[in-house]
C-alpha cells in the first residue's frame, strides 16, 4: 500500500519512539521570529544550553515592527524585542534577516522566499500559521514557546502523528474566485474545528494549476480550520519556484528535485478521510462574524438567527451578530466600512499585488475610508517597486508601507479604532484581532479587498471590476 506525503516526512524524520507512545521528530527547519522566542532563549540560557543546530534556525522581525518609520518604534517594548532578537541571533549563531538586511518580512513569507522551506522537510516555527510552508509539500506546524525551546536545545520535538484528511477540489474556479476563497469556503464547509487532530493533504486540479503563492495562502489558513499543518505535494511547480533561491543546493539539483518529487503521496495512498468539493461551486467569499467559519458567499445573506437549526448555533449567531454590530438576515454586500488591509503572510505577496494592481486604476478609495498595503516582506515591496505597483496603489488612493504582520495582528502601530469595520486580506476575524477591543474584521480575498475600499462598502468585486465570467473558463 501507498504512502501520503504526511506518513512519508514523518517516517523519515522520526528519531525514536518515547515511553508515552510520542514519536521523537527531527525538525529539519526551525524558523523564529520576535514574539514567541525571547522566553525560549532566557529558558536556554537557565539551563546552560546552547542551540544544537544553529545553521538550521532563522531569524526574522515582523509582529512587532512599524510599516513606517521602521528601524525606529516608538513602542518601547518593540524596540526592547528588536534588540533582544538581534542579541540572541548573534549570542546564539543564528542567520537573523534583521531590517538592514533587505531580506526581513513575515516569517511564513521570508522561508519560502530564501528557499529554506523546502518540500520532504519538518518545519517548526513559534508561530500557529507556520502551515502556510506545507505548500512546498513540508510538514510545517507552530508551536509554542516552550516546545521552541525544545527545538532549540535538541532539534527535535516530541509529538504525537497527526491523520490524513485529503481535500479535492475538482473543476475550474469561476473568475473573481481566488485561493482565499477556497480555503474559506472549505473551512465553512468543515469548521473552523474540523480539522483537529489532522494533517489536510490538498488535492485535485484547482489546487494542481494554482501557482505556488496561492497555495500558500490555501496552506496558511489550514490552522483556521483546527488541522495542525496543510499542504500540497510537490510537482514541476515546486521545483521551478525553489530553484535558484539563495538556500538551495544547486551543485545537485536534479538529484534534489527528484528526492523532493519522491515525497508526494502515491497514488494509492490511504487517508483517515476524503472531502470532495467542486470547484463551480465556490463564490467569492466574505466573514460575516467572528471566526474564520463563519463565512458566506458574496451574493448571501448574514445568517439569521431566527432560522437556526439548533439553540447552540442561535446562541452563536446571536453573540457574533452582538460583536459585529450587524442584523442577522440582510445581505452581506452593502455593509459600510472603515478600513481595507491588504497584506499579511495570507495574502501579501506580490501575485496578490500584481492581481489587484490590474483592476484598481482609474478607481478611488472611497471618502472616509483608511485603506492600507502592506508587502509581506522587503523583498516584495522592492520588486511591487519596481513594478510600479506602489505608484498604481497609491494613484487610487491607498496607503503603501514597509514589511510586517501590521493590522492582521496589530502589535503595531497599525490598528482598528473603536468598533471600526475593516475589510481584510488576512486570516482572522476574531473578536480585537485588529487591535481595538471593539474592532471588527470581514476576511476576503484582496480583490474583494480592494473593491470595498472603492466602494466603501462590502462589495461584488466582479461587478465593480467587470469580471466576465468566460474569462477564467481553462
Ligand atoms: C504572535 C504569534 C504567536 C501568533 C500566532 O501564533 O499565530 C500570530 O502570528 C497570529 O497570527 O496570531
Ligand atoms: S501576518 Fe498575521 S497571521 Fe501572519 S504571522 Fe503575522 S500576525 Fe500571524
Amino acid at each position: 500500500m501507498g504512502k501520503s506525503l504526511f506518513q512519508k516526512v514523518w517516517e523519515s524524520h522520526t528519531v525514536g519512539t518515547l515511553a508515552d507512545g510520542r514519536t521523537q521528530l527531527f525538525i529539519g527547519t526551525h524558523l523564529i521570529h520576535e514574539v514567541t522566542s525571547p522566553q525560549a532563549f532566557g529558558m536556554l540560557r537557565d539551563l546552560g544550553l546552547s542551540v544544537k543546530y544553529p545553521q538550521r534556525t532563522f531569524a526574522t522581525v515582523d509582529h512587532i515592527v512599524p510599516t513606517e518609520n521602521q528601524d525606529a518604534p516608538q513602542d518601547p517594548l518593540a524596540a526592547e524585542m528588536m534588540v533582544a532578537l538581534q542579541k540572541n541571533a548573534e549570542d546564539f549563531g543564528i542567520t537573523y534577516f534583521d531590517l538592514a538586511s533587505g531580506k526581513q518580512g513575515i516569517v511564513h513569507v521570508v522561508g519560502p522566499e530564501q528557499g529554506i522551506t523546502q518540500p520532504g522537510t519538518t518545519i517548526a516555527c513559534g508561530d500557529s500559521h507556520t502551515a502556510t510552508h506545507g505548500a512546498f509539500g513540508a510538514i510545517a506546524f507552530g508551536i509554542g514557546t516552550t516546545q521552541v525551546r525544545d527545538v532549540f536545545a535538541t532539534q527535535t520535538l516530541a509529538l504525537s502523528a497527526l491523520k490524513v484528511r485529503r481535500i479535492e477540489v475538482n473543476g475550474n474556479l469561476r473568475p473573481g474566485v481566488y485561493a482565499k476563497d477556497v480555503i474559506l469556503d472549505i473551512i465553512r464547509r468543515l469548521g473552523a474545528k474540523g480539522g483537529i487532530g489532522y494533517a489536510y493533504e490538498y488535492a485535485g486540479d484547482v489546487f494542481d494549476r494554482m501557482s505556488m503563492e496561492e497555495r500558500m495562502t490555501v496552506c496558511n489558513m489550514s490552522v483556521e480550520g483546527g488541522a495542525r499543518c496543510g499542504y500540497v505535494n510537490p510537482d514541476a511547480k515546486t521545483i521551478a519556484y525553489l530553484s535558484g533561491r539563495p538556500y538551495v543546493d544547486m551543485s545537485d539539483f536534479d538529484a534534489t528535485a527528484a528526492r523532493w518529487l519522491s515525497f508526494a503521496s502515491d497514488p494509492d495512498a490511504e487517508y483517515d478521510d476524503i472531502v470532495r468539493i467542486d470547484a463551480a461551486e465556490i463564490e467569492p467569499t466574505v466573514t460575516w462574524g467572528i471566526s474564520p467559519d463563519h463565512g458566506i458567499a458574496i451574493s448571501q445573506d448574514i445568517p439569521d438567527p431566527a432560522k437556526a437549526q439548533t439553540e447552540g448555533e442561535k446562541a452563536s449567531i446571536e453573540e457574533a451578530l452582538a460583536y459585529m454590530k450587524l442584523p442577522g438576515g440582510i445581505p452581506i454586500k452593502g455593509v459600510k466600512i472603515d478600513v481595507a488591509f491588504i497584506g499579511s503572510c495570507t495574502n501579501g505577496r506580490l501575485s496578490d499585488f500584481r492581481e489587484v494592481a490590474k483592476y484598481i486604476r482609474g478607481h478611488r478609495v472611497a471618502d472616509g475610508v483608511k485603506a492600507i498595503v502592506v508587502p509581506g516582506s522587503q523583498i516584495v515591496a522592492v520588486q511591487a517597486e519596481k513594478e510600479g505597483l506602489d505608484q498604481i496603489f497609491r494613484d487610487a488612493g491607498f496607503e503603501w508601507r514597509g514589511a510586517g504582520c501590521s493590522m492582521c495582528l496589530a502589535m503595531n502601530p497599525d490598528k482598528l479604532v473603536g468598533d471600526q469595520l475593516c475589510a481584510s486580506s488576512s486570516n482572522r476575524n476574531f473578536k480585537g484581532r485588529q487591535g481595538s477591543p471593539t474592532g471588527r474584521t470581514v476576511l476576503m480575498s484582496p480583490l474583494m479587498v480592494a473593491a470595498a475600499a472603492i466602494n466603501g462598502c462590502i462589495s461584488d468585486a466582479r461587478e465593480l471590476f467587470e469580471l466576465e465570467p468566460e474569462a477564467a473558463v481553462a
